[in-house]
């Protein structure tokens, strides 16, 4: 990790092991600002003056490898800082005119793009990979302002982008086909060829990573792509199509049109769309496929989800309530893999609540750019009325608040929605807050008496996005990992994403993976070339 500016301050290292989850590297260490009553007043300015800098202010749409504004207006919408709530300007919406204009250059971009060498598209990938890491601090800070989440995530995160492109960078020289021998002398090969212009649309709570999983893999395989940021944050991804540009990607093949629903609508169906790779919540994943059934265009859908995190009475203790507190109180519960429906063997209910609960009381809610920050501000005030519903929903149908679920002020110029992080008790299957996802800290704990019992309460469920084992008996692991149905598992740990390893849903949770080397199969279409070597024979 590079050092970070701490504005002149004394400072001193600490390690965040327990944040390891989200650390890429083993032994993260981070420059921490020692608290003091300056660093508050230091931190306002930061946000301060991040938010007038031209990353905000700037235009943030972002075609033939510049920003602009778009040619026309179909609305406007606010962006603010989550922890403050304060309205840092208004951004227009992209409509017709501009999303035509972004895919032509995208077509233009191809013409070239998917000529090159997966070597030379590599090394451009390459190159960006290494800005984004020089500019990490940048990337991170400004992600903070988008997201209201602790800087120290949104740290790791960057890393975390820049890894995945870096790793793209290298597996495109490697995009290949494959050569088979038949009889007679002749034979077949194959080739894996770009789609063509690839449009993405992204949610708020991972946004740079949205732009990056989706853009590298794409660009890789020698497509353009048209990206629409989530309208709650749609700064850094404007700041990747700069890093792209100064690796050297040509104008064109990286655009960013900034806009609501109706944007959206619009790239989906445009006809010069090959694929589109969408992150979000179930009901618009599901218009978006249905939309792209009409012209049978790819379709890639990370969505929602309601994983189980089951903890075994054999596991190590102290690490499944860390990862329990892994599986849900990260970027303010806001995680699509989130496994909030926490199983615990009712023999080690007592001392594992216990544990819980003392952790989680000392989780530390504040000011997003403060180092020791453990909980930001939820992202808007939507959806802090829908975190609050649902735990009101909770105690009417008879679960517990053991701690947390409410809204908390941490500092009178942070007038954003923090939220305690939540932990429930007294939960059943049939709850609406067990089956449904919240997308906010809301932890709820339920018991089980055998192994078949809660394989059979954790695959019910219409979603299957992830899911946490915690054991220490590894013949079990494997065997609930085998049984359990969804896309990305976690054996003694939880939330983990090193680059490299597949990431997606089973079920409702969607289609396609990404961040691994099968991503790679989601961007492309194979092409088969069969060769005669003899006569043609025909009976005819
Ligand atoms: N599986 C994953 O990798 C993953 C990652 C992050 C978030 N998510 C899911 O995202 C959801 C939260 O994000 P959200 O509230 O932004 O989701 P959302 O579905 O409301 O919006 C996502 C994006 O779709 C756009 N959009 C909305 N309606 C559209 C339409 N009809 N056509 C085209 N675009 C449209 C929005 O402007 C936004 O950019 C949660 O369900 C979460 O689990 C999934
Ligand atoms: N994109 C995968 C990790 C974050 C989910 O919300």
């Amino acid at each position: 990790m590079p050092k970070h500016d701490n504005g002149g301050r004394k400072s001193i290292l600490i390690n965040f092991q327990n944040f390891l989850a989200f650390g890429l590297v083993e032994n993260l260490r981070v420059e921490m600002l020692r608290p003091c009553p300056y660093v508050r007043c230091f931190h306002r300015c930061l946000a301060t003056s991040i938010s007038s800098s031209s990353q905000v202010q700037a235009p943030l749409n972002f075609l033939s490898g510049k920003r602009c504004d778009p040619s026309e207006n179909i609305g406007n919408f606010d962006l603010k800082y989550p922890a403050t709530d304060e309205t840092l300007r208004q951004v227009p919406s992209s409509g017709e005119r501009d999303v035509n204009e972004a895919v032509s250059q995208a077509r233009e971009g191809f013409r070239s793009w998917s000529k090159l060498s997966g070597f030379e598209r590599g090394n451009v990938l390459k190159r960006a990979a290494n800005i984004m890491r020089e500019r990490l601090e940048e990337l991170a800070q400004t992600e903070v302002l988008d997201t209201g989440k602790p800087i120290w995530e949104a740290r790791c995160d960057v890393q975390g982008c820049a890894d995945t492109v870096d790793y793209y960078g290298g597996l495109a020289a490697r995009i290949s086909g494959e050569f088979l021998p038949l009889s007679n002398g002749c034979f077949s090969y194959t080739v894996r060829e770009p789609l063509g212009v690839v449009g993405g649309i992204g949610a708020w709570n991972y946004p740079l990573q949205m732009a990056s999983w989706k853009s590298s893999p794409a660009l890789a395989c020698g497509n353009t792509f048209v990206f629409k940021p989530s309208p709650l944050t749609p700064l850094t991804a404007v700041m990747l199509g700069e890093v792209y540009k100064e690796a050297g990607l040509p104008d064109g093949c990286y655009n960013i049109i900034q806009g609501e629903t109706k944007t959206g609508q619009l790239l989906t169906t445009h006809p010069n769309i090959a694929k589109m790779s969408f992150t979000g919540s179930v009901p618009t994943g599901s218009k978006i496929m249905e939309a792209c059934a009409k012209d049978i265009k790819h379709v890639t859908l990370e969505l929602g989800g309601k994983s189980p995190c089951i903890i075994f009475e054999d596991c190590n203790l102290e690490n499944a309530v860390t990862g329990a507190m892994l599986a849900n109180f990260l970027t303010q519960g806001q995680v699509c893999s989130n496994g909030t429906r926490v199983f615990v063997h009712k023999s080690i209910m007592g001392p594992f609540l216990a544990q819980l609960v003392e952790r989680t009381k000392r989780m530390k809610i504040g000011d997003p750019y403060l180092e020791d920050t453990t909980v930001g501000a939820t992202i808007s005030k939507q959806q802090f009325d829908i975190v609050m519903r649902y735990i009101e929903l909770a105690k009417k149908e008879g679960a517990t608040v053991v701690c947390g679920g409410e809204r908390v002020t941490v500092d009178p110029h942070l007038r954003g929605y923090f939220v305690s992080p939540c932990i429930l008790v007294n939960c059943e299957d049939h709850m609406t807050v067990v089956r449904e996802e919240v997308f906010g800290s809301v932890m709820s704990i339920l018991t089980f008496d055998s192994e078949e019992e809660v394989i059979r309460r954790a695959n019910d469920s219409e979603l299957g996005l992830a899911g946490g084992i915690f054991t220490s008996n590894l013949q079990r692991a494997y065997r609930v990992a085998s049984a359990l149905e969804a896309g990305s598992l976690y054996i003694n740990n939880y939330n983990v994403y090193p680059v490299g390893v597949p990431f997606g849903g089973y079920k409702k949770s969607g289609l396609g993976r990404e961040n691994g080397p099968d991503t790679l199969d989601y961007y492309t279409q194979v092409k088969s070339v069969y060769v005669e070597m003899g006569d043609v024979e025909a009976p005819f």
